[in-house]
């Protein structure tokens, strides 16, 4: 056969195949539509339906990545499912999504890559607004940052925590890429200032002493906001991510200049629904403690005798008396598992107070 007819061969095949899979996706939404009819259904009186279940969505991709023998690797099939299920959840209910905006920044990369891209996602000017418009109902989930790996904890999202109660419904893990971007008036010979987001200019500094040593850093609201910026400029440069790039039509001059490969942040997706346990689900709490000799050892203690593995702890002064302090604990397991269950119940006996954020699957993607 020609190479020619090989190939028509092999797209007619493709084109075959496609609409199979076609008819599949099809066939799949109908049945969500048909969930979201049973969910309307056996509503108490005044119930809202919930068409959002964060730990089935969580369960379908697990089982998917079980499932794949590829070529394409998990990650990959994951992405499309993720797809699949969020053009298939928009038929019942299109969520809306508040994220730390403009346009174009990691935490709406964040919330895409969680629940999709069809949700709509409506940029905020500040953290506490995020989390004002979901105790508010306005929109039906908010996502922050909580921490980056090489700057750690991002504090205003912490203390909103403390402000509010609302209910934290998942996580999302974002690897960071950081690149230098210029505009097209950019002299590039003749940089003098950098702009970025000050959790961006921390994460890059080695780079930036290495390569731009006397240029001015300059700290704004976010990186979306620093390329917005050097559209105009002639003697400015921005450090931001592949979104704030393309929205802006800016040029990276320099790629991947953070200065840990593995540079990453963790995202909390909050809402007003609890989750159900997956089987493999984080805890996040707040705790605050007397201050007194071994009130941390004793904090802890519960956790280490019921086997509870802590992820993280993170203090914060408590606001609500000079040098007090309350402890984010995170933790595995989901508050109804028997283990956890006691010991949080054990930590609100010795603490002065106990706040459970929520329990929800772990990240999947
Ligand atoms: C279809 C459902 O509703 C939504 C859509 C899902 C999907 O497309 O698989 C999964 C969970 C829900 O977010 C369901 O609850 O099963």
């Amino acid at each position: 056969m020609s190479e020619e007819a090989q190939l028509k061969a092999l797209r007619n095949r493709i084109d075959a195949i496609d609409e199979k899979v076609l008819e599949l996706i099809s066939e799949r939404a109908r049945c969500a539509q048909v969930v979201a009819e049973v969910k309307q259904k056996t509503l108490a009186e005044g119930e809202q339906p919930v068409f959002y279940r964060p730990e089935r969505e969580a369960q379908v991709l697990k089982r998917i990545m079980e499932l794949n023998k590829g070529p394409l690797d998990n990650e990959e099939v994951a992405r499309l499912f993720r797809e699949i299920m969020s053009a298939c959840l928009a038929l019942e209910e299109p969520l809306r999504v508040a994220y730390l905006g403009p346009e174009g920044t990691f935490t709406q990369a964040a919330a895409l890559k969680h629940f999709g891209h069809s949700v709509k996602s409506l940029p905020m000017a500040a953290i506490d607004e995020i989390f004002r418009e979901v105790a508010a109902g306005a929109v039906h989930f908010g996502v922050v940052p909580v921490e980056n790996s090489t700057e750690g904890a991002i504090n205003h999202t912490l203390d909103s925590f403390l402000e509010h109660d609302l209910v934290i419904c998942g996580e999302v893990e974002l690897r960071i890429h950081h690149h230098l971007l210029v505009g097209e008036n950019t002299r590039v010979d003749k940089i003098s200032r950098v702009y970025s987001h000050a959790q961006s200019l921390a994460q890059c500094r080695k780079w930036l002493d290495a390569h731009y040593p006397n240029i001015e850093r300059v700290a704004v609201a976010s990186n979306a906001d620093a390329a917005r910026r050097v559209q105009s400029e002639w003697n400015s440069a921005a450090i931001a991510g592949d979104m704030a790039c393309e929205l802006y039509g800016l040029t990276r001059i320099a790629e991947k200049i953070e200065d840990r490969p593995d540079n990453s942040t963790r995202f909390l997706i909050i809402g007003n629904q609890e989750v159900p346990p997956t089987g493999d689900d984080k805890t996040s709490v707040i705790v605050s403690m007397s201050n007194r000799p071994g009130a941390l050892h004793h904090l802890l203690q519960p956790f280490h005798d019921n086997g509870v593995d802590l992820t993280r702890i993170e203090t914060r002064p408590s606001r609500s008396g000079k040098w007090t302090y309350v402890f984010f604990i995170d933790f595995l397991g989901h508050q109804h598992d028997p283990l956890v269950k006691d010991a949080l119940e054990k930590i609100r006996d010795e603490s002065v107070g106990l706040k459970i954020l929520g329990s929800y699957p772990k990240a999947v993607l």
